[in-house]
């Protein structure tokens, strides 16, 4: 062990440079309840992580400042929650660390996956393992909800059922059904905000939490979860609001879709499938349609798989 100018223990394998993979998730079931008297909605909704990841690099400066660089230059900037997560975390325990970030996206941004709220969760984790901080889970647990609804789920991960506004997480048992093996995503060109697709919702888009309740059951009941028991409140808003996303969800099902189900608050759009060979073929055409489209699966990420050097 040695000690930093901060006072941190570190593990002398810990190294200067620490790669992190920060995994997607898709939404099985959204139910909207209603809006809460602070502004936001009450949902109960079961998640699961998707072997669709981008990648962190932090690597340790001698100065006290934190840069960010992403492949997206948009993201290149203070605002990223990659660098929102560091800050909170240096502020909370008084840490003068600098840290240099690099980070590589894949995950579709502004897309229904959660993309910045798992870059947001694997940071604090892999800073929390990295640097061996004194945080308990509670600790980062009220970091990362008050940094966004969806990142308390990012820092379990897995299939999990997620109440209050998104942060009350039931981790649950994986019964990952055989059928739905294969996931194709598809995501339509255009840029959805989650803020609007929430305002535009109306009382009758309101469900009572059955959905999400339902698919609890199935998924504990040994895979019993079918398509039909999938079901988004947001997803009627998005069809109606955005032509895109229609023509999208059509084309999918022209294609060889057996359903097609909205992701979060979209514009991505998923489907299963049992076996790769129809999935692929499915992919094939809606790519040469000119769709962006993946083929992935459910992942448990576990302990955040992190690499130092
Ligand atoms: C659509 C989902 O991805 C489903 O998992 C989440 O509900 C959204 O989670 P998120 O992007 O982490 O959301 P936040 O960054 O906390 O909030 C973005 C905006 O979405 C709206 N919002 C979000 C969560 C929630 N339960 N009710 C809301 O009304 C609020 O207008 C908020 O200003
Ligand atoms: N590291 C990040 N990756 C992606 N977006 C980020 C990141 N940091 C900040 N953002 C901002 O957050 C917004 C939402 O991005 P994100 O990819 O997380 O959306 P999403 O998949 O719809 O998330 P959710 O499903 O949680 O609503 C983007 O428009 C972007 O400006």
């Amino acid at each position: 062990m040695n000690q930093s100018q901060d006072g941190l223990q570190q593990q002398a394998t810990s190294g200067n440079v620490c790669f992190v993979q920060s995994y997607a998730k898709i939404n099985l079931t959204l139910d909207v309840l209603g809006k809460r008297a602070d502004g936001y909605h009450e949902l109960a909704t079961i998640m699961q992580t998707i072997d669709l990841y981008d990648t962190i690099c932090l690597t340790r400066l001698a100065e006290d400042r934190v840069s960010m660089n992403c492949n997206r230059p948009e993201l290149s900037n203070d605002y990223n929650l990659v660098v929102r997560a560091v800050q909170a975390v240096r502020q909370k325990l008084g840490l003068h660390q600098g840290l240099a970030i690099e980070l590589h996206k894949r995950v579709p941004v502004a897309a229904g996956l959660g993309g910045g709220s798992s870059n947001a969760a694997a940071t604090l984790l892999a800073l929390q393992q990295w640097w061996n901080l004194p945080l308990s889970m509670q600790d980062l647990w009220e970091i990362a909800a008050s940094l966004g609804s969806d990142i308390p789920f990012f820092l379990t991960g897995g299939l999990a059922l997620c109440e209050g506004r998104g942060e009350r997480i039931t981790p649950l048992a994986s019964h990952w059904p055989a059928t739905m093996r294969w996931l194709l995503l598809v995501k339509p060109d255009i840029s959805v905000s989650t803020a609007m697709v929430y305002r535009n919702l109306t009382p009758d888009d309101y469900t009572n939490g059955g959905w999400s309740r339902a698919a609890e059951v199935a998924l504990q009941t040994q895979s019993k979860l079918q398509a039909s028991d999938l079901y988004n409140s947001l997803e009627r808003g998005v069809l109606e609001q955005y032509a895109e996303v229609a023509r999208a969800r059509q084309e999918m099902l022209d294609a060889g879709a057996h359903y097609v189900r909205l992701s979060g608050s979209g514009p991505t759009l998923f489907t299963t499938f049992d076996t790769l060979t129809e999935a692929a073929a499915v992919q094939q055409k809606l790519q040469s349609q000119s769709y962006e489209a993946y083929l992935t699966h459910a992942i448990h990420p576990g302990n955040n798989p992190i690499t130092y050097f």
